[in-house]
């Protein structure tokens, strides 16, 4: 786990209530620097709160948290004059151009020379794939357009925090790709903290992911543990032909802590639930290969989908209520 240093954002119990209503329940988040770190949650689970708190827009009911180190409720000031932050529902002024609406905002973010200030903007208009547009005037513009120069006035002044609330939600597929390739881009200049409620964003672009059910923190890991580590590694196999022997020969293997099976058009297909992953790549396939008595049709690591893994967390929050 990461020591409080690598951290930029560090809650403890963090907690929001309005008229008394729990709206945000004893949030611990670690957020790792120079993670995409995606906040999922559905509509209405505490997402925006937990986002409004960090900025220090709000004041929490319980609970601390810091960024970079600095206290969100005394030194909001300091925190916000280093984060990039795009809202939910930004606002632009549509008859200027992508070029005058960066420079508007380096006016207040990013101070230096005109001569800097301009490279800048160039440099941030390059970043975000909207070059080719810098001067047309942003009326015209589409969903997925918008949300990039959002982006771009949150990256203006090189922040070492970007928090995007709902970066991708209204935009069509392709305007969706080009957002989470501007973010996927940023991943090494800063830190990136989203929320969501697209699980396909998540798995798409983030490498760390909390997910968030009304208001209650129910998950928080890299992807790739979260995907895999519930039920363990499944390893997916169709054979052909008789597979009593290598039945007995998997079960005995002790990395092997269970084997299901089903019948499809006359082949066994197995799903192997693996204990000890470095064992099965050295092992599984050979003792395959060996059993002359079977051919192997197909053989496939499992993936869950984060969808599979959110449904059974939300499940077990029901279960436990
Ligand atoms: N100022 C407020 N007064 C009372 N309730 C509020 C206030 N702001 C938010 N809430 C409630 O807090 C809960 C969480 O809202 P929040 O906006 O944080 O959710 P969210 O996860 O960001 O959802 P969405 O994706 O829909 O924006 C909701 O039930 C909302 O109605």
């Amino acid at each position: 786990m990461n020591s409080d240093k690598d951290l930029v954002i560090c809650t403890r119990g963090l907690t929001k209530s309005y008229n008394g209503r729990p709206v945000l329940k004893s949030l611990d988040l670690k957020v790792p620097r120079n993670s995409i770190f995606g906040f999922l949650g559905p509509n209405g689970a505490g997402k925006s709160t937990t986002i409004k708190l960090l900025l220090g827009l709000i004041k929490p009911t319980a609970g601390s948290g810091t960024v970079f180190g600095l206290d969100i409720a005394r030194d909001s000031a300091e925190i916000r004059r280093r984060i990039g932050y795009l809202p939910q529902n930004p606002r632009y002024y549509d008859y200027m151009t992508a070029r005058e609406t960066l420079r508007f905002t380096a006016g207040f973010f990013y101070k230096g020379p005109a001569e800097l200030v301009e490279r800048r903007v160039d440099e941030t208009l390059r970043m975000t794939g909207l070059d080719d547009k810098a001067d047309r005037k942003i009326k015209g513009f589409s969903g997925g357009e918008l949300q990039r120069l959002g982006i771009a006035q949150a990256q203006i002044n090189n922040p070492d925090l970007l928090i995007l609330d709902e970066p991708a939600a209204s935009l069509d597929p392709m305007g969706r790709r080009d957002v989470l390739e501007v973010m996927r881009s940023l991943k090494n200049r800063t830190t990136i903290f989203y929320s969501t409620h697209i699980l396909d964003d998540v798995q798409r672009v983030s490498d760390t992911v909390a997910i968030l059910n009304k208001g209650t923190l129910i998950a928080m890991a890299p992807i790739e543990d979260l995907l895999t580590a519930r039920e363990g590694v499944v390893y997916k196999l169709v054979l052909a032909g008789n597979p009593a022997g290598i039945r007995s020969t998997l079960t005995t293997q002790p990395w092997i802590s269970s084997v299901t099976s089903t019948t499809d058009n006359g082949h066994s297909v197995w799903n192997l639930t693996i204990t000890d992953e470095k064992a099965a790549e050295r092992q599984l396939l050979r003792l395959l290969l060996r059993d002359e008595t079977i051919a192997v049709k197909e053989f496939s690591r499992e993936r869950y989908d984060l969808e599979d893994v959110f449904m059974r967390f939300v499940q077990e929050e029901k279960c436990n209520a």
